[in-house]
């Protein structure tokens, strides 16, 4: 029975070449989409076949909700009476609780909520799942094969999913983002713009790599880097007096407070 994507737009995208690379056959994929020219890019891109919302539900044995939290109450109206029971939903989307899903379809069906990232695209995505009130372990186990050839999967109860989608959900932004005020940085330095961009990357993949493998705490590698009276100290200083770390506490709790803002509309 084919596992089917509704809602192919980044999330689903990347969801969806993450299922094909770990060996799903593009004619056990499904996907739906809202525009048709949408439709012919998945398609031709995958070659996998483009469905209505109701096909896709009425097939599949694992359904993939990918749409934004906004347009799910719509979906879900639209899907609800024709899941059929057994039927695995996995819910991807940002503060949509699994307690929504269930109330909307007809049948008692098992349902996970799944907060992945987009390094899914290089399978290296940190995806957090969740158990809805009909969902048991061999739903959550299911969830876990399809995600974990794409990354690392973790369980934790739903009360923290808006906290993962704030954490590592949203993360990706902030590193992305720290990449371009470094880059900028650099600029400011008259280094060519090209030189510090490969400058900031290979040093943010190498700490990364670091910070991964050697199980050190982040702490210990910070302080190996800071010498007495030397430079980067000088730097710390400036971002402590910014209150850099003080700004990041706020911004991943005011991002976990819009998760929980979401369900709502
Ligand atoms: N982007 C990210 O980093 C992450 C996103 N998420 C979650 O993934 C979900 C999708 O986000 P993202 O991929 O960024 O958003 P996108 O807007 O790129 O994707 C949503 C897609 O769903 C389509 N769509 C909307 N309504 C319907 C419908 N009724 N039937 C079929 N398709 C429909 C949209 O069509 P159209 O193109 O016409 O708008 C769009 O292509 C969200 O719920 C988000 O919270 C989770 C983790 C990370
Ligand atoms: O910004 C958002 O709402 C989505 C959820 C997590 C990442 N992107």
């Amino acid at each position: 029975m084919p596992i089917a994507i509704l809602g192919t737009g980044k999330m689903g995208e990347a969801l969806l070449s993450g299922l094909l690379r770990a060996g799903f056959e593009p004619d056990r994929v499904l996907a739906t989409v809202r525009r048709p020219e949408r439709g012919e890019v998945i398609a031709e891109r995958y070659k996998v076949r483009v469905v209505p919302n109701v096909e896709a539900a009425q097939t599949a044995s694992t359904l993939v909700l990918a749409v934004k939290p906004q347009d799910m109450a719509r979906l879900l109206d639209e899907i609800g009476p024709h899941v059929p029971a057994g039927t695995l939903v996995i819910s991807a989307a940002a503060g949509i609780t699994t307690a929504f899903v269930e109330a909307r379809i007809k049948e008692r069906v098992p349902v996970v909520r799944v907060m992945s990232n987009t390094p899914v695209l290089v399978d290296e995505a940190m995806s957090v799942i969740s158990a809805g009130s009909h969902a048991e372990e061999e739903h959550l186990r299911r969830v876990e094969e399809l995600f974990s050839p794409v990354g690392k999967v973790l369980r934790l109860p739903e009360s923290l999913q808006d906290a993962a989608t704030a954490l590592s959900g949203s993360g990706p932004a902030y590193f992305f983002y720290l990449v371009e005020a470094m880059v900028d940085a650099g600029i400011l330095l008259g280094m060519p713009r090209a030189a510090a961009l490969e400058m900031v990357i290979q040093t943010l993949v190498g700490s990364a790599i670091m910070l991964r493998d050697s199980g050190e705490h982040p702490v210990i590698l910070r302080e190996a880097v800071t010498s007495p009276g030397g430079t980067t100290i000088a730097a710390v200083a400036e971002l402590e007096r910014h209150r850099v770390r003080a700004a990041f506490l706020d911004a991943i709790s005011a991002a976990r407070d819009r998760g929980r803002e979401l369900a709502s509309g």
